[in-house]
């Protein structure tokens, strides 16, 4: 369980993280999603101790990384796969990081096996392919068999078999019982990974909620409508408290309404239709529209500054 009650950093001028509190639950996928420059990373710093919070608190387990006697039983973290020395091998590297910390050399077997590392264990880390230092980076923050997890961007830079292997590994780890808080980016990744999500924007927390409320808050289903009778309709289905747009002509594009709704709406009013397409708003909609003020960099190009 990681807890983050009023969190705050600031760095000179910028304030990274602006005052967040949320919470990662143990069984599930906690996406901590937000444009670049949000403040994932630094938060996840701060869980691991690498920052220290200008206020608030952020505990692992009810305490601060600091505060637990033996941290790498509670909490492993993939932060910068790249991180690693490239001299050794991989399995050296894990018994080197095992050692310090009284772990033996049968669990550093066992995470080298979870990872699928085993035909590339005794290999330098240096020729590792990325997919390959993400595992690396993973089968290091099990050492411990931690129950909480953060992993940053775990799947940033993986082709697509890297990207579902992860995927499964991490929905795995939170079947077992782990809370796990994974940051990206990418709301279409994390549509299919988290179970909740977190949203950051600039600092502040723009969205805590399930995967499910926040695509029924982004406008939930769309009916499209086809009909030779659209300002009837139109008229009609307002009335019932509808939201309207015609993208097409004889096309309406109807909110707040199911489709058996509208049906029922058209007969009563003598309208006829041609077809009632239901469709979802994708998450990736509904992630643009709920951080579109919060992105530093415009695709325009143009920078906005970095602190409101
Ligand atoms: N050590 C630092 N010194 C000064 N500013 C920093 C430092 N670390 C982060 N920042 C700033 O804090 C803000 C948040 O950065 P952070 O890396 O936490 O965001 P992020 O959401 O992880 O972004 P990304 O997806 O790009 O990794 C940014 O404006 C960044 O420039």
């Amino acid at each position: 369980m990681i807890e983050a009650q009023s969190l705050t950093k600031r760095f000179s001028t910028t304030t990274a993280v602006d005052g967040i509190t949320f919470s990662a639950r143990p069984g599930r996928v906690t996406g901590f999603l937000g444009p670049n420059g949000a403040g994932k990373s630094t938060t996840m710093r701060m869980i691991v101790g690498l920052d220290r919070p200008s206020s608030g608190s952020i505990t692992v387990n009810g305490r601060p990384y600091a505060e637990h006697t033996a941290p790498i039983h509670e909490v492993g973290a993939l932060l910068d796969a790249t991180a690693v020395s490239g001299g050794r091998s991989a399995r050296n590297h894990l018994l080197a990081v095992a050692a310090t910390h009284r772990i033996g050399a049968r669990r550093v077997d066992e995470v080298i096996r979870l990872t699928g590392l085993e035909s590339v264990a005794r290999k330098r880390v240096r020729g590792f392919s990325l997919g390959m230092g993400q595992r690396l980076g993973l089968a290091t923050a099990l050492l411990g068999d931690p129950a909480t997890l953060i992993l940053d961007e775990p799947v940033n830079g993986l082709d697509p078999d890297g990207v579902v292997w992860v995927r499964q590994f991490v929905r795995g780890l939170a079947a077992e019982g782990r809370t796990v808080l994974l940051s990206s980016h990418l709301m279409s990744e994390m549509a299919q990974t988290a179970d909740h999500l977190v949203i950051l924007g600039r600092g502040r927390i723009i969205a805590d909620a399930a995967v499910t409320d926040i695509l029924a808050d982004a406008g939930g289903t769309t009916v499209a409508v086809r009909t030779p009778d659209g300002g009837l309709l139109a008229t009609a289905l307002e009335a019932h408290g509808a939201g309207i747009s015609f993208p097409e002509p004889d096309l309406l594009s109807v909110n707040g309404l199911d489709s058996r709704r509208i049906a029922e709406i058209a007969a009563q009013n003598g309208a006829v239709i041609y077809e009632l397409t239901p469709y979802a708003a994708s998450l990736e909609e509904a992630y643009m529209a709920l951080t579109r003020d919060d992105v530093e960099y415009h695709s325009a190009g143009t920078p906005r500054e970095a602190t409101r």
